[in-house]
């Protein structure tokens, strides 16, 4: 399966639940679109048929009977390749629930739900609908590239992934250490099960193990229900902890515990429970800051690297970036509906000298320009907006704690020289995302800290301004 090639519908006339969802699940698969009204589905499956679709089953204020859900689930069923659907009901509507497993929905999740397991469930949706193939692509993985480094991380990925030997994966950001983690799920003996991704630096410490490890109900006062955590939600799975360098010091204590007795207590619970997960973990720390017990203690590493995969940057592998351009760009054209276009030698020899600071994802995204902005009958070097994306790159500075967004501004201000008369809020914007990227040395979670949003909305913003 290949996240980034994945098709996402969410039907949903609440749109707060629908934009909740959207948030979640855009940063983990390729397209997350919304719909709130099931009187357009015609119209919305003619333009393309989505993998899976998270399907509402009550639209019109008052009515509870899921009648206009079922009739859209029905309508979903008889397509040629129909989705997989993934029912979202009421808490208490089990009767519905199962009458949509009936008419042949993959799944049914309930209000409000968890977030993990919402993402297992598509996860393995799409796991059961669609293995991915074609010529570029490598097992089930979706990780693309046949330079020496790359097939040197094919091969260590096949060593090592039929054990059960805990795996972390280094590399800088965007690299593809989600893909090699996915790769070692599926071509391990725990394929048919879950694959869970956890974004460590992003759980509250307030609520880390409550996530991690679940609760009972009325073990605080929002404990409503019983409720899995992360290690229950993948049993039999892998677990893939990402952003494991951005873990504060006492939730390494919590999760080493974890590691070393293979058993968690869920909040509020007297026993515990035995925990049958593989653990794959990354992170773009360096190894000189992984190995420095200020920032992660050494008797976790040692749990968690018993076998290390480094993925390396883009600009170690160039030989490869000419068939990523041409997959993202072929992938981009399908997505907008335009018309298939080569590449101009001279942008080819650009791209592949061009230093990738954010590497694939970077990549990608310039890709996403090339084929909105390109307006030649072949894309050319400026479509891709280079110059711009070399920014961050230009100053790197040592990170600095409790750095503010305005002192972020200033900084860029400074290293941009003087603000430009013309210049607008959008492109201030961009410059305090670049600098506090330089500042963070690449590292997303430090610079979304440094400018006080999250992980989610940062990725948000370096796609919406092409960095
Ligand atoms: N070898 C590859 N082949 C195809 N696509 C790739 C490859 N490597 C990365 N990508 C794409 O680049 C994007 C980033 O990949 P991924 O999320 O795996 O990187 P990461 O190293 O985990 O990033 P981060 O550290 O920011 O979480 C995704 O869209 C992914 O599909």
């Amino acid at each position: 399966m290949s996240d980034s090639t994945a098709r996402i519908l969410i039907l949903d006339d609440d749109a707060d639940v629908a934009y909740a969802a959207r948030m979640l699940l855009r940063r983990r698969y390729g397209e997350v679109a919304v719909l709130h009204d099931p009187a357009q589905l015609n119209g919305v499956l003619a333009r393309g048929m989505p993998d899976v679709v998270l399907l509402d089953f009550n639209f019109t204020p008052g009515r509870t009977d899921g009648a206009e859900g079922l009739a859209a689930l029905d309508l979903l069923r008889r397509q040629p390749q129909p989705p997989a659907v993934i029912a979202l009901t009421a808490y208490a509507d089990v009767p519905l629930a199962v009458e949509a497993l009936k008419r042949g929905a993959a799944d049914f999740i309930t209000k409000p739900w968890d977030n993990a397991r919402l993402v297992a469930a598509v996860d393995s949706a799409l796991a059961r609908r669609r293995p991915a193939t074609g010529p570029a692509m490598h097992g089930v993985s979706g990780l693309m590239g046949d330079s020496a480094p790359m097939q040197a991380v094919r091969a260590m990925i096949a060593g090592v992934a039929p054990t059960e030997a805990n795996v972390m994966v280094l590399g800088e950001n965007g690299v593809g250490k989600e893909l090699v983690a996915r790769a070692l799920h599926a071509q391990s003996r725990r394929a048919a099960g879950t694959f869970l991704s956890v974004d460590m630096g992003a759980l509250p410490e307030s609520t880390f193990e409550s996530e991690l490890f679940g609760h009972r109900k009325g073990s605080f006062t929002d404990a409503k229900a019983d409720r899995a955590g992360r290690f229950q939600a993948a049993r039999g799975g892998t677990l893939f902890l990402d952003e494991i360098g951005n873990m504060p010091l006492a939730a390494q204590a919590k999760l080493l515990t974890v590691l070393e007795r293979r058993e968690v207590t869920p909040v509020g619970a007297d026993r515990p429970e035995s925990v049958d997960v593989r653990i794959v973990s990354a992170t773009n720390l360096d190894e000189a800051r992984l190995f420095d017990p200020g920032v992660f203690r050494a008797d976790l590493l040692f749990r968690l690297n018993t076998i290390v995969v480094r993925v390396p940057p883009l600009r170690e592998r160039r030989d490869d970036v000419p068939l990523l351009a041409r997959h993202y760009l072929a992938l981009s054209e399908t997505q907008y509906g335009r018309p298939a276009r080569s590449i101009a030698p001279a942008a080819v020899d650009a791209l592949c000298g061009h230093p990738w600071p954010g590497n694939v994802r970077a990549l990608r995204h310039a890709c996403e320009r090339a084929v909105i902005l390109g307006a030649h009958a072949e894309y050319r070097i400026d479509d891709f907006g280079l110059a711009a994306i070399a920014l961050p790159a230009l100053a790197p500075m040592a990170p600095t704690a409790g750095q503010t967004a305005a002192g972020v501004a200033a900084v860029a201000t400074a290293a941009a020289g003087a603000v430009r008369e013309e210049a607008t809020l959008s492109s201030l914007e961009r410059e305090a995302i670049a600098a506090a990227l330089a500042q963070a040395q690449g590292n997303i979670s430090h610079a979304a800290r440094m400018l006080g949003v999250s992980r989610a909305a940062l990725y948000r913003k370096l796609d919406k301004h092409g960095i």
